[in-house]
């Protein structure tokens, strides 16, 4: 058994194998085993192949159960996932076994001629078919028209390459990963633009209890990266239990005096940008899970339940103002 082929099961876009063929180098280089990839294709990807793009979370949750899928019925033996594409509740007999070195967390602007963010003039179209990326791009009060836009990585490049759009938001670490970095413009500051939670970091999943799991997570789990990802989707759990509202969360464990610490941020906005609750805090990296739970919890008594009420919190913010 041990010496046995590894079976990594992956979705068959560019960045879902990239992912993936990273997991595998990592496994031989550590574990010395043989690895193989096995493409799992999904109802999602075929429509996708036949023209009808679909996108971002909402579609995701079916690459994640086909890929869950085929390692419960042992098809494969490890499976290899966008971390933020997970949802937050645990699937039965999947274990979630390692989270390895992350990429840079950050968002990025792909946009025409070279432009930031900033740069743009009023009314130029950004691209994005993310609710917490459209949410924080209004917040910036830059005057910018926010569209939809679906598809992989290179589509959604390709809407600013064919002038359809002046500019599109996107995972830094996606970029990086298919070799396509030159492309930002822009590295968005958390500041302006907090990442999903789990943004840059992936999952590997095996099947709950195997020998294959204890030996996966010994050799490429990266305890730092594990605690930052626990903090964020803590955050994003208890929040979604009292919320609907776009949320983004980065944690990090950064070297204290004379211990490690987790620094947390998160946010929720109105759909509309026109209100936000923001919360930082901090706390020890073996308590991720709590300082994330906690921040959420205080954010939720700071109001941010009743965000999603976009247009009564908007209409009144412009009272005010
Ligand atoms: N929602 C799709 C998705 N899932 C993971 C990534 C990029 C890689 C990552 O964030 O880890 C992307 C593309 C994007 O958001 O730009």
């Amino acid at each position: 058994m041990t010496s046995a082929t590894i079976r990594i099961g992956t979705r068959a876009s560019l960045l879902a194998t990239t992912q993936s063929r990273h997991v595998a180098d990592l496994l031989r280089e550590r574990l010395g085993r043989e690895v193989e990839l096995v493409e799992i294709s999904t109802d999602g990807d075929r429509s996708q192949a036949a023209g009808t793009p679909l996108a971002g979370s909402s579609n995701t949750g079916v690459f994640v159960s086909a890929l869950r899928d085929a390692l419960l019925d042992g098809r494969v033996d490890v499976a290899v996932h966008s971390l933020k594409d997970l949802p937050t509740y645990p699937a039965e007999g999947i274990a979630l076994v390692a989270v390895p070195g992350r990429e840079d967390p950050r968002d990025v602007v792909v946009a025409r001629d070279g432009l930031t963010l900033g740069e743009l003039p009023v009314g130029s179209r950004v691209g994005t078919g993310s609710p917490r990326r459209a949410a924080q791009l209004h917040a910036l009060g830059l005057g910018l028209e926010v569209v939809g836009v679906r598809g992989n990585v290179d589509t959604r490049i390709a809407k600013v390459t064919s002038g359809e759009y002046d500019a599109v938001v996107l995972a830094r670490a996606g970029l990086a990963r298919i070799g396509r970095l030159d492309d930002a413009t822009e590295v968005l500051d958390p500041l302006q633009m907090l990442p999903a939670p789990g943004q840059g970091a992936l999952a590997v999943e095996c099947r709950a209890g195997s020998d294959l799991a204890t030996e996966i997570s010994a050799a490429i789990d990266d305890p730092r990266a594990r605690a930052a990802v626990a903090a964020e989707r803590a955050v994003l759990a208890t929040l979604e239990g009292g919320c609907s509202a776009p949320i983004g969360a980065l944690a990090e464990v950064v070297e204290g005096e004379d211990e490690e610490e987790l620094w947390v941020r998160a946010v929720a906005l109105s759909p509309d940008g026109a209100l936000a609750v923001r919360m930082s805090a901090t706390g020890a990296p073996a308590d991720a899970e709590g300082v994330g739970t906690r921040l959420a919890e205080e954010m939720l008594a700071d109001g941010a339940g009743r965000l999603a009420h976009d247009l009564i919190s908007s209409v009144d913010k412009r009272q005010n103002a």
